[in-house]
């Protein structure tokens, strides 16, 4: 099947694109997309999406992570989505779309390379030992650490990843250290479904933003700061002391290139 695909990246977190509202596509075999996600023997990303149509919606995300397997709720991926929709001129500058977790709303600039996605409320933060375990749409723990810039992220990343709590089902690692430059935070991520370090996760710097209010008792409508390995994003949240709401991952969002591939 010849397909056409395009390449976003959101700081740096980077996705395979593909406009499937012909639903040329029926279904993706796990081997097929960890090849066209493979960065040495395929196109290369962090994960991949198909964009299709959804009756009462602008359209809906197919999220797959660069194992093969689908994922669950991508932030940067549900971001660059918005970015490609607009691209493909199915929306303008607002949009409501249905994900795996639910229904998102989002915002894009005119120029259409920066996107606000709102994500799901979120009630329940737990704790392990002293680290931070909550789900974004996607499943995170949260450790605040020093020395970030040196710390060996793949290695301690993979070790929580599969230690006996979270083997099967798995979870995304996100250290975090405050930072020294403004009120936010520089954090680094090893990625379920990627099983590795990326340079972004949207989900994972959400869980961050909301975790890190929760450990300093901070409420009200808060907004902070984050720098990722790609870049700077943004989050805006409500926390009322319970609840989490209207929370809005904010950044980039840009077309890299467009190809064509024999799958
Ligand atoms: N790897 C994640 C999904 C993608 C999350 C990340 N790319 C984001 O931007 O939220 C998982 O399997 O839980």
């Amino acid at each position: 099947m010849h397909i056409k695909f395009f390449k976003y990246q959101g700081a740096g977190n980077d996705f395979v694109l593909i406009d499937n509202r012909e639903a040329t596509i029926k279904s993706l075999d796990n081997k097929l997309v960890a090849q066209i996600c493979d960065r040495r023997f395929g196109i290369g990303a962090d994960g991949l999406m198909l964009l299709q149509t959804e009756p009462g919606y602008d359209f809906r995300m197919i999220y797959y992570n660069a194992d093969g397997k689908e994922g669950s709720m991508c932030g940067n991926g549900g971001r660059c989505i918005v970015a490609f929709a607009k691209h493909l001129g199915v929306i303008t500058d607002t949009t409501t779309f249905q994900a795996v977790d639910g229904v998102h709303y989002a915002k894009i600039s005119a120029e259409g390379d920066w996107v606000s996605l709102q994500m799901i409320d979120v009630e329940v933060i737990e704790k392990d030992n002293d680290a931070y375990v909550l789900n974004t749409g996607s499943p995170h723990y949260v450790k605040l650490t020093t020395n970030l810039e040196a710390k060996n992220v793949y290695n301690e990343g993979y070790a929580i990843r599969n230690n006996t709590k979270y083997k099967t089902e798995g979870i995304n690692v996100n250290f975090v250290e405050k930072s020294k430059e403004t009120e936010g935070y520089f954090v680094r991520t090893f990625e379920r479904g990627v099983e590795n370090e990326t340079y972004a996760c949207g989900t994972g710097v959400t869980a961050v933003a909301l975790a890190m209010a929760k450990h300093n008792k901070t409420f009200g409508t808060i907004s902070t700061p984050i720098k990722v390995l790609g870049g700077d994003l943004n989050i805006r949240f409500n926390f009322d002391g319970k609840k989490f709401s209207n929370i809005f991952l904010e950044g980039p969002a840009k077309l890299v290139f467009e190809g064509e591939v024999e799958l």
